[in-house]
């Protein structure tokens, strides 16, 4: 449903969200200064350096010794070469451009079926969004993995020109025969075993091609006029081969230089996010607002908010402001001994599937003052929360939502969203180190909501007749914790725009602190909304994968901004999750089926536009 990313490249952050959809308008002479690139080590732009030719080889004439000396030198001193008489016709590769470039000038609503994910490049689009300061190339491309042909992902492959998937399975294994001409006589040309590289390079060597496509640039460029296409291969090792000085090169007097890695192409762009591993300002980021206001975070006095944080009409009814104020359950945990409140209990759960827990245990002063933390974060200038950047494709850290599909509704909210246990999958470098005695209380909270967990686990597992400890050994012992701080900015369009759209969590049980001030909780029951009131100390429980998952949404305020603490309990991820054994029986059979990662599994059914419930009915 939403797994293809809007006109991503030109797309980016920096263009005005009708060129969005559009990719880079062709008769723009202003280009935006996010793509003027920056002073580096290759020295300044020059559009007219010396025509300096690179070596041209003669394929053909390889068997010759002069040629194989000529190769060996370009190769050494170049490292690159034009190939002629390589056995390619010159009409068909005058028809592979053709075919290229009646791609690109298709209108944008044909080549949004190729539109690259958020987070890849497979398909159609521009660079990847990955930095801050990312100075982005003016440039459209189509990459697609061609070998090895069960990687191929054919829902990115261009429907039109009708030729195209032919053409270019054509073209890529000419260009197989070109690679094992060079690769052996380049062996040759260094006294090596003829099929040293190719070996190297493996059997599952693969084959990615990459169409690019340069508008004209008005401003800069010389030829003005004209686009500017061409075809890359990229021929790559099998993933398996470890790469690295070859062995016949290396002696007493040449030692290795140099390392061996596995998957060359993973380490290459590891190398390259180390560089530029935070991704900018993130969410309130996103493709949609003005550059400034990407470095700045939602204004939070604006009085605009672009449409593409209008929420559309869906199966959860219309934005209504008001609806009633029905309250949800509230139950003592202290009194979960008696009968009636362990009745409370699971009638909340069978019918709310949430409620507010009061006699936790937990002292008011300390949620105050785990509030008050959250609080002073969110308003710590934007350089500071800077250092706790989200990257583009994971939800770790802060920023808001990733961005993940065309026409995608925005949350009008920034979030801090952080794994406390296990212990040893803490990302630490996404962990404010302002305020001061964040970490701590953050730890210190999440402990305090765990014996929360387990006390309303035991009391769920009695109230169903099932062993105390059923819940709990169901989440296993490596059970997941996770803290998400959200911060609803004042949003002038309380008509339109939703502070977080309607959902049910993934994980297995959440519990929530929210604001004491500003009320904007809402649980959908019955076919309607019901807000929920606020009780300034109690912990608000959803039990989702226990009994009923409660759908849930935030409105927005005009005045006032709105705080709230969620810590998201998972079960561990090699646990199975399903039916539990005891409440199944001959009357009541098995209606579900058992799944593993059930995160995971939810995150995926997200993506199908699919409801998780209706994934695992038998
Ligand atoms: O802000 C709130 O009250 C609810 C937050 C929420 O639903 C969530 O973080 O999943
Ligand atoms: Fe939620």
């Amino acid at each position: 449903m939403s797994n293809k990313f809007i006109a991503p490249t030109m797309a980016g952050l920096v263009l005005p969200h009708e060129e969005v959809s559009q990719g880079i308008d062709m008769n723009r002479d202003d280009p935006p200064k996010e793509f003027f690139v920056k002073e580096s080590a290759f020295g300044a732009v020059d559009s007219s350096p010396p025509l300096i030719p690179i070596p041209v080889i003669d394929l053909s004439m390889l068997s010759t010794e002069t040629e194989l000396e000529k190769l060996r030198s370009a190769l050494s001193t170049w490292g690159c070469f034009q190939a002629i008489g390589h056995g390619i016709s010159s009409s068909f590769l005058d028809k592979v451009r053709e075919m290229a470039k009646d791609f690109f000038l298709l209108p944008m609503e044909e080549k949004e079926n190729c539109f690259r994910e958020a987070y890849n490049n497979e398909g159609f689009g521009s660079d990847v969004i990955l930095s801050k300061g990312q100075v982005f190339d003016w440039c459209n491309r189509l990459s697609l993995m061609v070998f090895p042909e069960n990687q191929r992902k054919v829902n990115f492959w261009p429907e039109n020109p009708k030729d195209f998937g032919e053409t270019l399975i054509e073209y890529t294994m000419n260009i197989r025969s070109v690679r094992d001409v060079v690769l052996k006589a380049t062996a040759k040309s260094l006294n090596l075993e003829e099929d040293m590289f190719l070996k190297q390079f493996g059997e599952k060597s693969t084959m990615r091609i990459r169409f690019n496509f340069y508008p004209p640039f008005h401003r800069v460029t010389t030829n003005a006029e004209h686009m500017r296409g061409s075809v890359a291969v990229l021929i790559e090792p099998d993933i398996e081969e470890e790469i690295g000085p070859v062995e016949g090169l290396v002696n007493e007097e040449r030692p290795k230089m140099y390392k061996t890695v596995k998957n060359y192409g993973h380490f290459n762009y590891t190398c390259f996010q180390k560089e530029s591993s935070k991704f900018i300002a993130p969410t309130m980021a996103g493709l949609v607002l003005p550059h400034e206001e990407v470095s700045q975070g939602i204004d939070m006095n604006r009085d605009d908010p672009p449409k593409e944080f209008f929420v559309k009409e869906s199966a959860f009814g219309a934005m209504d402001s008001s609806p009633p104020l029905i309250p949800i359950p509230v139950i003592d945990l202290s009194m979960l001994s008696t009968e009636t409140e362990l009745e409370k209990l699971r009638s909340a759960l069978s019918t709310w599937g949430c409620f507010q827990a009061i006699g936790h245990g937990i002292s008011s002063s300390f949620l105050d003052k785990v509030r008050e933390m959250a609080k002073d974060f969110f308003l710590l200038p934007m350089e500071e929360k800077e250092n706790c950047f989200r990257e583009a494709y994971n939800n770790e850290g802060f920023g808001s939502d990733v961005v993940l599909s065309k026409g995608q509704v925005f949350d009008w909210c920034n979030r801090l969203f952080l794994m406390v246990f296990p212990e040893n999958q803490r990302k630490v470098n996404f962990w404010p180190e302002n305020p001061k005695d964040f970490g701590e209380t953050l730890i210190e909270y999440t402990m305090n909501i765990r014996s929360v967990r387990d006390v309303v686990f035991k009391a769920t597992a009695k109230s169903l007749n099932l062993e105390e400890d059923m819940f709990l050994k169901h989440f296993g012992e490596k059970s997941t914790m996770r803290i998400r701080v959200n911060f609803y900015p004042p949003c002038p369009r309380t008509d339109k725009v939703l502070g977080l759209k309607p959902h049910s969590d993934r994980s297995g049980v959440t519990v929530l602190l929210q604001d004491k001030e500003v009320e904007g909780l809402q649980v959908f029951k019955d076919n309607q909304w019901s807000r929920v009131p606020i009780i300034p100390h109690a912990l608000i429980i959803m039990t989702n994968g226990v009994m009923k998952s409660p759908v849930h949404r935030v409105t927005t305020n005009a005045e006032h901004m709105r705080g709230s603490v969620a810590v998201l309990i998972e079960p561990d991820i090699e646990e199975e999750i399903g039916p539990v054994e005891g409440l199944v029986n001959e009357e009541r059979p098995k209606m579900y089926k058992t799944v593993k990662n059930y995160g995971h599994f939810n995150y995926t059914c997200f993506q199908k536009g699919i409801v998780p419930i209706d994934a695992v009915k038998l």
